[in-house]
């Protein structure tokens, strides 16, 4: 499997904080990467640092071997990174349906004078992009909610559009910050699901930022530690579980 992004000791300070310190780390292509760590540990801020909406203070951010640092968050879109937010960016007086046929609409290629007299290029790709949107709406399970406005959706059902949506640009890697947030378990487990679906279906690789456990342990190939913007342990579901570092960062040390 070959590298398909790769943080060189990517830090970020606020000021006199150090939001993120020295964080390195390679995901291949086709993996499910889990990022965790307790409150303010500095995940979201490494995916703001990842598409450009924070500049780096040291470090280099590298996609399929080229640097993306300095570029704009356009432009790292364009390259094929695409991601979700904690709290949920819809345009809520849509429908479903409409909020991803918008973002599919980013591939259009025809120009403004065939949509305005309604050519056949114009036409044929129309269909496309509606069969796209459809597709999308199929894979993550929002069909039968079609039109339905987003701001009615039951909040689970906001978070998988949310994910249409990002899925609607084309992305290789997608971004997915708290996906399972004030999801039940029963939820979380569909989530877990439709996580690998996207990677085995669309050939989509995944980084995913997540406090439920059992979504991280049960979806991830390998998971990167983050304590107080420090690295503090990377590996498999199982090496982390077992990490005595790790424990402690979650539950503090046995004697305290
Ligand atoms: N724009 C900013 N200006 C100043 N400090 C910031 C900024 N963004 C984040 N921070 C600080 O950086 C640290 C890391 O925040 P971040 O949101 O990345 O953590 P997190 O691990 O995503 O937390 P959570 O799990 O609670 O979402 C925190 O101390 C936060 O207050």
């Amino acid at each position: 499997m070959s590298e398909m992004l790769t943080l060189k000791n990517v830090t970020k300070k606020f000021g006199g904080l150090t939001a993120v310190g020295g964080v390195d780390f390679s995901i291949k292509k086709g993996e499910i990467f889990g990022l965790i760590g307790p409150n303010g540990a500095g995940k979201t801020t490494i995916f703001n640092l990842i598409t450009g909406i924070y500049g780096l203070t040291e470090g280099d951010v590298l996609f399929e071997g080229k640097s993306i640092s300095g570029l704009k968050p356009f432009q790292i879109a364009n390259t094929g990174i695409t991601r979700t937010f904690q709290n949920i960016r819809l345009f809520k007086n849509l429908t479903t349906y409409e909020n991803v046929l918008i973002a599919c609409h980013k591939s259009a290629s025809y120009g403004l004078l065939d949509s305005v007299f309604r050519t056949r290029k114009f036409k044929n790709e129309e269909k496309l992009l509606a069969k796209k949107a459809e597709d999308l709406m199929e894979l993550m399970g929002l069909t039968q909610h079609k039109n339905m406005l987003a701001s009615n959706l039951p909040y689970g059902l906001q978070r998988r559009l949310e994910i249409a949506r990002a899925l609607a640009l084309n992305p290789k890697l997608i971004l997915l910050d708290e996906p399972a947030a004030g999801m039940n378990p029963e939820e979380t487990l569909r989530l877990m699901e439709l996580i690998r679906e996207i990677r085995d279906k669309l050939d989509v690789t995944v980084l995913v930022i997540e406090h439920h456990m059992d979504l991280i342990m049960g979806v991830c190939d390998r998971i990167f530690v983050l304590n107080f913007g420090l690295p503090l342990a990377q590996g498999s579901p199982k090496e982390i579980q077992d990490d005595k570092n790790v424990i402690e960062a979650y539950l503090g040390k046995e004697d305290e």
